[in-house]
């Protein structure tokens, strides 16, 4: 890899997100195993689904078999869709003092009139594994140590396994979510990037996309990133998820890149499926076993 985080065009180098995910899932099987030998506890992790979004059921699914496979436990609240801000409160409030949970994830978005600021900013810090509500978002605005959002730190992983040091290079992400795009920013700033973050009032987001040796992309929005956004021998990362129908009547899962044309001037890129899905959930699985420690031990630090 040259020093510019960029490679030689071509045929871009996939992004084993499946694969990487695999094997963290499998340090972390390895960690609940010692924690479990030194305290008898094992971490659980609380999920909280109210009324049904496609994306998040798609989630939910993968999440409680990778849970398993880390050796936690899993405890799903489906809830339905006419459930009070009251009562996900008054379950959130049983979650933060209940000795069994670790973790506690509410799914995203909420039906209307459900507050998810609110929701989210009533789960216990130490408990918030997604890393959304103030205190750790917060943290991570400050530089300081705390539980990361569970995508952009899958989307960091990756990067430095294939791209190495970040430290001085150009990157842009694209969505400015607090699930996703502005926390992402905010690793990159950390890891010595300099950041440029684009949204939906952004002039021209393409030829800033150029400029860049590092570009993630999380909108939602199919097909937004065509090969010409795309600076040859870059690094894409793909966080977008859409479910789109095929001519068979089928349904494919595809990112927010053209996937097919950014591979020809990419240097390196994620798959969707398979590339920062996976990484997502095994970062959830390590944020738990990262909050059990805290919990139980009492142990500072953090990513
Ligand atoms: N792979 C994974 O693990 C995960 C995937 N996802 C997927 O990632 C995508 C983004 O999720 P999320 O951040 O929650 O979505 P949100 O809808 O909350 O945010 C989307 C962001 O993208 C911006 N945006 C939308 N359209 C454009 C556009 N045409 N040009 C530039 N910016 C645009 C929005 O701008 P503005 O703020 O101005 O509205 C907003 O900042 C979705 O497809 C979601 O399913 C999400 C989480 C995890
Ligand atoms: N509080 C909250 N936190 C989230 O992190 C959150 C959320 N709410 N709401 C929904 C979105 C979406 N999301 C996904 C994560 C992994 C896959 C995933 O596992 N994808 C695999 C498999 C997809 C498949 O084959 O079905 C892949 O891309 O390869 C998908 C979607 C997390 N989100
Ligand atoms: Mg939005």
């Amino acid at each position: 890899m040259s020093v510019s985080g960029t490679s030689t065009p071509g045929e871009a180098r996939l992004i084993d997100g499946k694969g990487f995910a695999n094997r963290l899932t499998q340090d972390i099987a390895e960690d609940v195993r010692t924690f479990y030998a030194r305290h008898q506890v094992t971490p659980g992790l609380a999920v909280v689904l109210v009324g049904n979004d496609p994306a998040s059921e798609v989630y939910v699914r993968n999440k409680a078999l990778q849970t398993h496979r880390a050796g936690m436990r899993s405890f799903m609240h489906m809830l339905p869709e006419t459930t009070s801000q009251e009562e996900l409160l008054a379950l959130i409030g049983r979650l933060n003092v209940d000795p069994e949970i670790h973790g506690i994830l509410v799914q995203l978005p909420l039906p209307g009139g459900l507050d998810p600021v609110a929701v989210t900013n009533a789960i216990d810090p130490r408990k918030d594994v997604d890393g959304l509500g103030v205190v750790n978002a917060g943290r991570l605005a400050l530089g300081l140590p705390g539980i990361v959002p569970c995508t952009p730190l899958g989307c960091l992983l990756l990067l430095k396994s294939y791209v190495g040091d970040l430290r001085g290079l150009n990157a842009m992400v694209v969505g400015a979510s607090n699930l996703v795009g502005r926390p992402m920013a905010q690793l990159l700033l950390r890891e010595g990037c300099t950041v440029t973050v684009a949204h939906i009032d952004t002039r021209n987001p393409q030829a800033l996309a150029r400029q860049a040796d590092i570009l993630v992309v999380a909108t939602g929005c199919s097909g937004l990133v065509t090969g010409e956004w795309i600076k040859p021998g870059a690094t894409v990362i793909d966080v977008g998820i859409s479910r789109v129908r095929l001519d068979n009547g089928k349904t494919r899962l595809v990112g927010d890149v053209v996937f097919d044309e950014a591979r020809r001037i990419a240097g390196q890129i994620t798959p969707v499926p398979g590339g920062v899905g996976p990484m997502t959930i095994a970062c959830l699985l390590r944020n738990t076993m990262q909050a059990a420690r805290e919990l139980v031990e009492g142990a500072g630090g953090g990513v």
